[in-house]
């Protein structure tokens, strides 16, 4: 149901608490503890309530500024607004007039507050749910719909042909990917070419990553990356010693004007270090690895200093078991610290996932949350005797190749 707005209606009602110096402060003596009470009417009978806190006189001038933001609400589906509501919240904060009485401040902004606090109260209503739990509830749903956005690091490992590239670049647009990681740092003309290749197949809208694994000292960082900017990278990873945080600092400060961040963690190995990195800005992207860091407590631990330092985090996942493992620690990052998507995806690698009892889940290049009990740790037995070493068939007959 679409729930369209047909009518608002604001009245003023006003409680005589001054009476008996109720709410009274050094300030406001006298208080008569008031609301300009709104009420939205909707197509099929649903109504949404709000108000906002007014003293008593000049509440009738509220009313006055309610009323002029109606016209912006009513005739609206409660689906086009919630569909959109940082631009409906912009519609009403920032009309070419009215933003003039305030803006976002004064008598027009507690008007704001009373006409979109009836949009709240009717959308939970609408939902059936108290408004708390509207919006503990929203990214949840929002996960188990569209799932926590992912980039491949498969099309494009080092050791792959021009070839294996292309092939694997189409089928991987074909499936829906946008975001795309190239291994890079052993010859600059084979990056160059490779980069270039892989930046005309996915075009400009897509997101390329490049990763050096370590390769290069500081000042080599900065001259090989300037020569990929053409291919717009959003980051390099790992430019150089992933202990030199002073290091990835320099090479961060340089690549800043090119639009290049700098990301690191895989080889992070503790939160100390990761704490040494944020304060010093040395990085922009945080690469939490679910293997590296000590388990689950550790890496809550950067989580959290990640978002202090409102520095986007975008797990290390190219390993065997890592997609399974962190898959669990970014969606209790968007769920319960984060809330935000931006510059933030999950490394996802096509590699080794039917030998786990719970293989992650890809839908349309986004994990999709893990709804079986655990942390997806578990391998099938038989894929742990074939491959345990040295005894495993695998390894009985590569030793007796
Ligand atoms: C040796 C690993 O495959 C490494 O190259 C993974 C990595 O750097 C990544 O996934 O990022
Ligand atoms: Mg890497």
């Amino acid at each position: 149901m679409l729930h369209k707005i047909i009518n608002l209606t604001v009245r003023d009602v006003r409680f005589p608490t001054s009476l008996e110096q109720h709410g009274s402060d050094a300030m406001h003596t006298d208080p008569d503890y008031s609301a300009a009470y709104v009420v939205l009417d909707t197509d099929c009978g649903l109504k949404g309530f709000g108000l906002t806190f007014t003293l008593g006189k000049g509440t009738e001038i509220v009313l006055c500024a309610v009323k002029a933001l109606a016209e912006l609400v009513v005739g609206k589906s409660l689906q086009e607004i919630v569909s959109n509501f940082r631009g409906f919240y912009r519609l009403l904060t920032s009309d070419g007039q009215l933003r003039w009485l305030g803006p976002e401040k004064g008598v027009i902004h507690l008007a704001t507050a009373a006409v979109l606090n009836a949009v709240w109260d009717l959308w939970a209503r609408a939902e059936g749910k108290p408004l708390w739990k509207l919006l503990v509830d929203m990214v949840k749903d929002q996960m188990l719909k569209e799932g926590y956005p992912a980039y491949t690091t498969s099309c494009a490992w080092l050791g792959y042909s021009d070839q294996q590239l292309k092939q694997l670049c189409s089928d991987a647009l074909k499936s829906g990917w946008t975001r795309f990681k190239v291994k890079v740092g052993a010859d600059l003309e084979d990056d160059i070419r490779r980069c270039c290749l892989i930046r005309q197949m996915i075009g400009p809208s897509s997101t390329l990553m490049i990763d050096a694994n370590q390769r290069w000292d500081v000042a080599e960082a900065i001259s090989w990356v300037s020569r990929l900017a053409e291919v717009k990278p959003l980051w390099i990873e790992e430019p150089t010693s992933p202990d030199d945080i002073l290091g990835h600092a320099a090479i961060s400060k340089a690549l800043a004007p090119l639009g290049i961040g700098v990301a690191t963690g895989e080889q992070c190995h503790n939160r100390v270090m990761f704490k040494q990195f944020l304060q010093a800005s040395a990085l922009q992207f945080v690469q939490i690895d679910s293997c590296r860091l000590g388990s689950v407590n550790e890496n809550l631990a950067v989580l959290l200093m990640a978002h202090k330092f409102q520095v986007p985090v975008c797990p290390h996942a190219g390993g065997v078991g890592l997609c399974e493992l962190v898959q669990h620690l970014i969606l209790f990052d968007y769920i319960c610290v984060s809330a935000d998507l931006r510059n933030r995806m999950c490394e996802y690698v096509d590699h080794l996932h039917e030998h786990f009892t719970s293989p992650a889940v890809i839908q349309d290049a986004h994990y999709m949350p893990p709804k079986d009990p655990g942390y997806s740790c578990e391998m099938l037995e038989a894929s742990v005797n074939r491959h345990e070493y040295p005894e495993g068939d695998i390894w009985k007959l590569e030793i007796n190749k």
